[in-house]
């Protein structure tokens, strides 16, 4: 498969300002993603991971630099997101959530429903097309955001700690439901995390970012082969020296994080 960049980000910096003060959030981010490749971004709170997938999704303009999102067909959206709640409209029904994109896309009536089938079955709700989300779990509510940010078949995937608020059950198995559509699909997907594990499971790559202002500070490579399971992750003596390397990387910088916090107020 070619992996050609699909996302090119050049020195990238973000500075929101409120009243007479003002925050930087990104610095100087320079990145490469391949198309097809899953990226994890890991780092501190409030460190700029969600101000630069809102940077990606066009929801927030950089200060400075720039990035591409490298299009290969006109007609497909450029991006879809998954956040971890607010995902799903609450007056439509599942069904009507996947094919939200779709019908805003004006496709054709069969399309949207084949599409929106073969979503619904792969994230086991089709038994539940008609039901509203407030009938629905947390992790329910989740499988209809990605069902739907497939359907919608974006240029690329932006995920902002889709399972932070699932159980650990839960999340294990909704993470295995997104590798197999992602498997499938080979989507460019750029997806924030605070789990060290999720990170191993899921990336191909992960991005390790500085406390506030963030920076990339450093990008492994996960060469765990795929199909992965967590017990994979659990079990292989290298991916217990990356979670150790990479724990021993995020300590420092959660330090750093709180100091710089104690120190201001
Ligand atoms: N609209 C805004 N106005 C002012 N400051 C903002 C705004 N959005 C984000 N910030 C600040 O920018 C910094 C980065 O925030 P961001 O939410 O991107 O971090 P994060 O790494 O996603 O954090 P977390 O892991 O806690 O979700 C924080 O200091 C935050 O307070």
């Amino acid at each position: 498969m070619e992996h050609s960049s699909k996302i090119t980000i050049r020195n990238l910096t973000k500075v929101f300002y409120k009243k007479n003060e003002s925050v930087t959030a990104l610095t100087d981010i320079s990145l490469d993603i391949a198309d097809g490749e899953f990226v994890c971004l890991l780092g501190p709170s409030g460190c700029g991971k969600t101000t630069l997938l809102r940077i990606l999704a066009d929801l927030e303009k950089p200060s400075t630099g720039e990035f591409t999102i490298h299009q290969s067909d006109k007609g497909k959206p450029l991006q879809s997101m998954v956040f971890q709640e607010r995902g799903v409209i609450p007056w439509q029904t599942v069904e009507e959530n996947v094919a939200f994109g779709l019908k805003m896309r004006h496709l054709p009536k069969k399309i949207i429903k084949e599409k929106t089938d073969y979503y619904l079955e792969k994230v086991g709700l089709k038994k539940y097309a008609g039901l509203y989300p407030k009938e629905l779990s947390g992790g329910m509510k989740q499988r209809v955001s990605i069902a739907r940010a497939f359907a919608n078949d974006p240029e690329i995937l932006l995920m902002d700690e889709p399972f932070a608020a699932l159980d650990e059950q839960n999340k294990f198995i909704l993470q295995e439901e997104l590798l197999n559509i992602w498997e499938e699909t080979k989507k460019t997907v750029l997806f924030i995390t605070h789990s060290i594990d999720e990170a191993l499971l899921l990336g191909d790559k992960v991005l390790l970012m500085s406390s506030q202002p963030g920076r990339i500070l450093k990008e492994k490579t996960i060469d765990l082969p795929r199909p992965r399971k967590i017990e994979d992750v659990r079990s292989d003596p290298q991916m217990a020296e990356q979670f150790v390397d990479i724990w021993q990387h995020l300590q420092t910088e959660v330090q750093n994080s709180r100091r710089a916090k104690e120190q201001k107020g």
